[in-house]
């Protein structure tokens, strides 16, 4: 049956039940009184009131006030010409009238000046200062004082019931609480919360509660694709559209108002602006809620232009453009990785109102284990060494489990992998952890463990080669994303559903003692992510573990449609216990029990890695966040399409990573959370590898600084120490010219080993270590226009003279960084010359060293270029092999 308005029997019934109301009194009242959403609601209030004394004053009180209020009428007709902005409390009304039986009458100021939001509670702390707009920040604009106590306390408990119907939850968090408040005074809100705090819920929530349609405007499919399928889990019913999309009816569906929320890729939200206001006008359009807001700004990571132009939402949904609305539909922006710059961009570029609420809570994530370990983290040498704990892990678990299960014979169907009901605790051992890790020597061990392993591992995953690819996943289009089409109608949420998400779980354990205990728990085998820079190692490194009898699989926009869709399906109902994928992989991805995230190379930023790591421990538990990078390299992995500001920012975030990589004695935990520019409360985390392993031994290195600081203050003709030392003697006159056009650090060092003896065999990595402490310390500053990962082109600061100007016997102590460490505990030189090649490229050596050949031995004879025009080409060139040929030659005649 159809109303006019060509709406369903189903659809009314579907839309009642989303509000609350019982199945069997939804579908009584359709049968009654036909398929009119308004007339039914009328009905079922009515029947209760007569069924039910106990209701009866709960009915009493939602006409009262609805007549209090002034605003509409209970309409007992169709409801065209309904201001739907304005009923988003009636649904509450309503939806809360039909659960609970409650006496108190609810209050009358219902406008949006009345409707501050409740207490700000503690883990809405910030008013960022920096914030502009004239934005509110939760403490500036609470007005809880305006805020009739009686009917705060009476919106959540009615969210309350609408969760633990729908969600299994008892409560809102108190920045869902602050989100949904805002929403309620229709104002925009943008909140920054921690990942795996509850974000989704905030958007969610107004789905279920108005009866109206939430489009959600979210980056990847894959994201979208997981929380379609959680919402359909919950009896949410929920839908995306992409460009991949092959049913062309869903979209056509979902616009129609036949999904409570449509998950929309921002190139496709563009695309529909003129569907989505008849949607508006029509069912009606509750929130646009823009998940992994980051990406708005190019100041943050995974910027997609077409996120900018979302501020056209603003201007197409506003009341003063479309006239049927009585309220602009609001914004709600939401991200867990945002700096300061990040929010105030955010802000501007979509246009958020002046009245914006900003939601702020802490970006700590106490119960994550930060560490980093060096790695070449490029050849199979490499995974044997950074991987067998890995293989351990999940291989012991099966060896125990096949052990148990020998006489019972039990196998399961994949592969002989058995899920096991109780993990084997698999504790990492602390003293593997972080920059004590730096020998690379001991390959041999691992290597013979892991052989054995190979030869008595049974089969894995295999993983085809066809896709072999080294490319780098950027965030191009959402095209790429496309993973699955999908339509998501809401089940009933089971009785015996799995629900995992309570507050004890997820809210971090903050309290000291809490953290304490996190320390002794046992990490949990879980699933592990490993986020790897280019796609050709998702497969290679996936390949490996199969091969170790790991259940692993790569994950990487190249690969199938199909393939993806079967992995990301397979690791939620833990049949993988690895995934090996690039960032296409990860952003918002909520399952409770990822218990490592392993970034194999260097991320792009922080803000990347934190929002990767933040995949782990969403149950609450400990999980590990480890990051495996080449400490003796510099990272230089850019985005292949970039502005030049856009390069600039990236190297300054490649910058920060790097400084994040080679501390070693500042709280991991307390680096990333400042770097969102959060004051960390907690002084350490006590769980990360400098919190565990403590700093390594401090260092007097007062003589490297002044010889260093001297040099370079020598050539930048300020300190009269020296007198610009050019005893070009050694050095050619272009060498020279450059040095003092563009004196670069390796320069200085090599001028250093040149001078001193002391300091001959010393290697750049140390010297390189000290620059960045003296950079940090701003003695010294980059020289050079262009942003660097490491300071290139040192010149020394008005600081830096007077500390050299100042003689004094003080030391000068400091924490040696990791790759001063590195340097420190390996005989052979980790500089990119080898002590030999060293020698060529400083003067000085190699003076000593054709003098050398010359006398004492009888020179090798030259071996001869095949023509005079490659001789010449060798000599022109001015390769190290045709100059030393050149000098032998003269020698020789
Ligand atoms: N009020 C609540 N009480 C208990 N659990 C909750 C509550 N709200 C949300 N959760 C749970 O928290 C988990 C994480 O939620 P969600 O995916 O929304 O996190 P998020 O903040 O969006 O994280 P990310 O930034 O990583 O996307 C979910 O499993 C969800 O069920
Ligand atoms: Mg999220």
């Amino acid at each position: 049956m159809m109303d006019d308005n060509g709406t369903s029997s189903d659809q009314v019934i579907h839309r009642l039940v989303e509000m609350g109301f019982e199945n069997s009194i939804v579908k009584e009242a359709v049968e009654e009184v036909g398929p009119s959403f308004d007339v039914a609601v009328e009905y079922i209030l009515n029947s209760s009131h007569r069924d039910n004394r106990d209701v009866s004053s709960r009915t009493q009180t939602f006409r009262s006030s609805r007549k209090n209020l002034g605003k509409r009428s209970l309409p007992s007709q169709h409801s065209a010409d309904l201001m739907r902005q304005s009923s988003i409390l009636d649904h509450f009304q309503s939806a809360g009238g039909q659960k609970r039986s409650r006496t108190k009458a609810v209050p009358t100021i219902l406008d949006s000046q009345s409707m501050g939001s409740p207490c700000p509670g503690e883990e809405c702390t910030d008013s960022s200062p920096s914030m502009n707009c004239n934005t509110k920040t939760i403490q500036e604009s609470s007005p809880i004082h305006c805020l009739q106590e009686d009917f705060k306390s009476d919106w959540e408990e009615k969210v309350g019931i609408i969760m633990q119907k729908h969600f299994g939850y008892s409560s809102l968090k108190n920045f869902q609480k602050e989100a949904l408040s805002a929403w309620l005074a229709h104002k925009d809100c943008l909140v920054l919360a921690a990942t795996g705090s509850g974000k989704s819920l905030c958007f969610q929530i107004p789905a279920i509660i108005s009866g109206k349609v939430v489009v959600v405007i979210s980056p990847l499919i894959s994201l979208m694709h997981d929380q379609c399928l959680k919402l359909s889990k919950h009896g949410v019913s929920a839908c995306f559209l992409g460009s991949g999309q092959l049913d062309r009816s869903l979209e056509h569906k979902a616009l129609r108002g036949l999904y409570s929320i449509i998950y929309v890729c921002p190139e496709t939200v563009l695309r529909l602006i003129k569907p989505l206001q008849t949607l508006a006008e029509n069912r009606g359009i509750a929130l646009f809620g823009i998940d992994e807001v980051h990406c708005v700004s190019k100041w943050g990571h995974g910027f997609r232009p077409d996120y900018r132009k979302l501020s056209v939402l603003r201007e197409n949904f506003s009341a003063s453009n479309l006239k049927f609305l009585k309220y602009d539909i609001p914004l709600m922006a939401l991200t867990a990785t945002a700096t300061v710059r990040v929010r105030d961009d955010i802000l501007i570029s979509l246009c958020m109102s002046k009245e914006t609420r900003v939601v702020l809570t802490s970006f700590f994530r106490s119960n994550l284990r930060f560490s980093v370990r060096h790695s070449r983290t490029s050849s199979s040498s490499s995974y044997e060494k950074d991987f067998h704990q890995l293989i351990d892990v999940y291989t012991r678990r099966r060896t125990v489990h096949k052990k148990e299960n020998t006489n019972s014979k039990e196998m399961d169907s994949h592969g002989g992998i058995v899920k096991a009901d109780v993990f084997p605790p698999c504790v990492l051992d602390n003293s593997e952890n972080g920059c004590s890790d730096i020998d690379d020597d001991n390959d041999d061990d691992d290597e013979n463990s892991l052989k054995h392993k190979e030869s008595t591992a049974s089969e894995g995953q295999e993983m085809s080669v066809d896709y072999l690819e080294n490319e780098i996943d950027i965030f191009q289009s959402t095209n790429d994303w496309d993973v699955a089409c999908g339509e998501f109608c809401g089940e009933s949420p089971s009785k015996d559903m799995d629900i995992c998400g309570s507050s004890e779980l997820i809210d971090p354990p903050n309290k000291l003692e809490e953290r304490l205990k996190l320390l002794q728990e046992p990490l949990e085998c879980g699933s592990t992510i490993i986020y790897v820079p280019t796609r050709k190692e998702t497969l290679s490194i996936a390949k490996y573990l199969c091969r170790f009898g790991v259940k692993a699989a790569a994950y990487n926009a190249s690969l199938p449609k199909t393939h993806l869709r079967r992995v990301h399906k397979e690791f939620h109902e833990d049949v993988l216990q690895v995934i090996v994928a690039t960032v296409a992989f990860g952003m918002g991805i909520d399952k409770l029990n990822v218990r490592r995230i392993i970034h194999y190379g260097w991320p792009q930023s922080l803000e990347a890695y934190y929002q990767e790591a933040g995949r782990a421990g969403r149950d609450g538990k400990l999980a590990d966040c480890i990051l495996y990078a080449n400490l003796s390299r510099i990272p230089s992995l850019l985005p292949t399409q970039r502005s030049e500001d856009q390069t600039k920012q990236a190297y300054k975030m490649l910058a920060d990573c790097f400084r994040y990589g080679m501390s070693t004695s500042v709280c991991r935990a307390k680096i990333l959370v400042e770097y969102f520019g959060e004051d960390f409360s907690h002084e350490k985390c006590l769980l990360c590898d400098v919190c565990v392993n403590g700093p390594p031994e401090i260092k007097n290195v007062k003589e490297e600084l002044n010889i260093l600081m001297q040099v370079i203050a020598a050539y930048h003709g300020r300190s009269g120490l020296t007198d610009g030392c050019y005893d070009g003697e050694a050095s050619s006159d272009t060498r020279r010219r450059q040095f003092i056009e563009k004196p670069n650090l390796r320069m200085f060092i090599s001028k250093i080993r040149e001078q001193s003896q002391t300091y001959l065999a010393t290697d750049t990595l140390w010297w390189r270590g000290l620059a960045r402490i003296l950079e940090g310390k701003e003695f010294i500053t980059e020289g050079d226009d262009k942003i660097h990962v490491q300071i290139k082109y040192p010149k020394p600061t008005k600081l830096g003279l007077e500390f050299l100007q100042f003689e004094n016997d003080q030391t000068f102590n400091v924490y040696p960084e990791a790759d001063m460490l590195l340097s420190l505990n390996k005989s052979r030189s980790y500089s990119t010359f080898a002590d030999w090649g060293k020698g060529w490229a400083d003067p000085d050596i190699r003076r000593q060293r054709l003098e050398r050949m010359g006398s004492n031995r009888k020179p090798r004879k030259p071996r001869q270029p095949r023509n005079r025009q490659s001789r010449k080409r060798n000599q022109d060139l001015g390769t190290a092999r045709g100059r030393i040929q050149a000098k032998l030659l003269k020698q020789k005649q």
